[in-house]
């Protein structure tokens, strides 16, 4: 799925498998973590990712910030493939050109450096500038992600959790970056900070031009930060929606019920209940790996994964044999119960959750 604009970064038939950690060291077990993702990324735009637990949104964010080397497809900075660089070449383009932002800065920063020197790491290790100006640069950088001086000698330990947050960006920006990856920024903060810290990074990325990639499972927040919403299952990318369409336009039927199920909608819609769990990404179902779990499914998606399709809106793409059509989220729902009543799937809690779930939303 590709976007006209051009690119900042694209990923080409992307994939990541992984030896399975339950295995055992001998064990020929695979995780497909990531499989067949094609994606650019706009230089300046703002890219959120959702999915349910284990669908690959960190594999993504990984990988586009060169941290995870791809199995196989390719990873382009400018055209170029980062992983056909020489090593040095490819450390210098994702030094320089990629910050990442990790969910819990009390684990990414290390305790023992001060905010003085976490920040003027980045700037020693890829040389810029003299002594001087990178120490220019280092109050620069707190004072762009709004820490005080008086902080700069204080470790991760002497920091609130926001504060550690704030370090952990400054440093993503020391270099300057076309891009960063935010995945699960707050996640590990307290409720009372995070919209404060997800204030900072919109206000950068505007000030900055950066294009931002940013994970969470809060959709809600991913729909109103983002430009343009990826929606991942089991490995894939499912579907690309212009962040105005995902909630009532969007055409996968897991988007559809993943959107349905925000709290706080100002116009609620119908939820959709998902039944049963993700299926293993050691054994990812045959053709749609929604299939499953999906109340349209039917032969035609167990033979074969769906192509990209284009939908009206710029951008709108979706992978689905049986796309939702309009706005027909009840509809949708009533179908699901009356199949999970028909077939239950061994997996789900059964027809009763099903019909439980349609007399809630009643
Ligand atoms: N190093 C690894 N070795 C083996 N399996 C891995 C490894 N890293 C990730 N996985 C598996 O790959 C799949 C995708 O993981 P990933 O962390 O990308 O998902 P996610 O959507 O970010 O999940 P969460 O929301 O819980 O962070 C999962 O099944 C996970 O267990």
């Amino acid at each position: 799925m590709t976007s006209s604009t051009e690119p900042l970064i694209s990923l080409t038939d992307t994939h990541v498998v992984h030896r399975a950690r339950s295995g055992g060291l001998f064990s020929r077990d695979r995780v497909y973590a990531l499989t067949g993702a094609d994606l650019t990324i706009a230089p300046g735009e703002t890219v959120g990712v959702v999915g349910e637990s284990g669908c690959g949104k960190s594999t993504l964010a990984k990988v586009l910030v060169g941290v995870q080397r791809p199995t196989s497809g390719t990873v382009a900075f400018g055209g170029r493939d980062l992983w056909t660089m020489k090593p040095a070449e490819r450390r210098a383009a994702i030094g320089t050109r990629t910050g990442m932002i990790f969910q819990d800065p009390s684990t990414a920063l290390n305790r023992r450096l001060t905010v003085r020197q976490t920040l003027r790491d980045p700037l020693d290790v890829h040389r810029r500038g003299t002594a001087a100006q990178r120490e220019a640069r280092v109050r620069e950088l707190m004072a762009l992600v709004g820490l005080p001086k008086v902080l700069a000698e204080g470790l991760p330990g002497q920091l609130s959790g926001g504060q550690r947050q704030r370090v952990a960006i400054a440093r993503a920006l020391a270099l300057e970056p076309d891009l960063v990856v935010a995945d699960e920024p707050t996640s590990a903060l307290d409720v009372s900070v995070r919209a404060q810290i997800l204030n900072l990074l919109l206000d950068l990325k505007e000030r900055l031009g950066l294009a931002l990639v940013f994970v969470s499972h809060d959709i809600q927040t991913v729909r109103r930060m983002s430009d343009r919403v990826i929606t991942m299952y089991l490995g894939r990318i499912v579907e690309e929606s212009p962040a105005d369409a995902v909630l009532d336009r969007s055409r996968h039927p897991y988007t559809r019920a993943l959107f349905s199920a925000t709290p706080g909608l100002l116009a609620p819609i119908d939820p959709i209940p998902l039944v049963g769990p993700v299926p293993s990404a050691t054994r990812p179902p045959s053709g749609c790996p929604f299939r499953t779990r999906c109340w349209k499914a039917d032969d035609v998606c167990a033979q074969a994964m769906p192509e990209p399709v284009a939908a009206e809106a710029h951008g709108h793409r979706f992978r689905c044999h049986h796309p939702v059509e309009g706005d027909r989220s009840t509809h949708d729902l009533v179908l699901q119960a009356a199949r999970t009543t028909a077939a239950p799937d061994p997996t789900a809690p059964g027809p009763a959750a099903a019909a439980t779930a349609v007399k809630e939303t009643r």
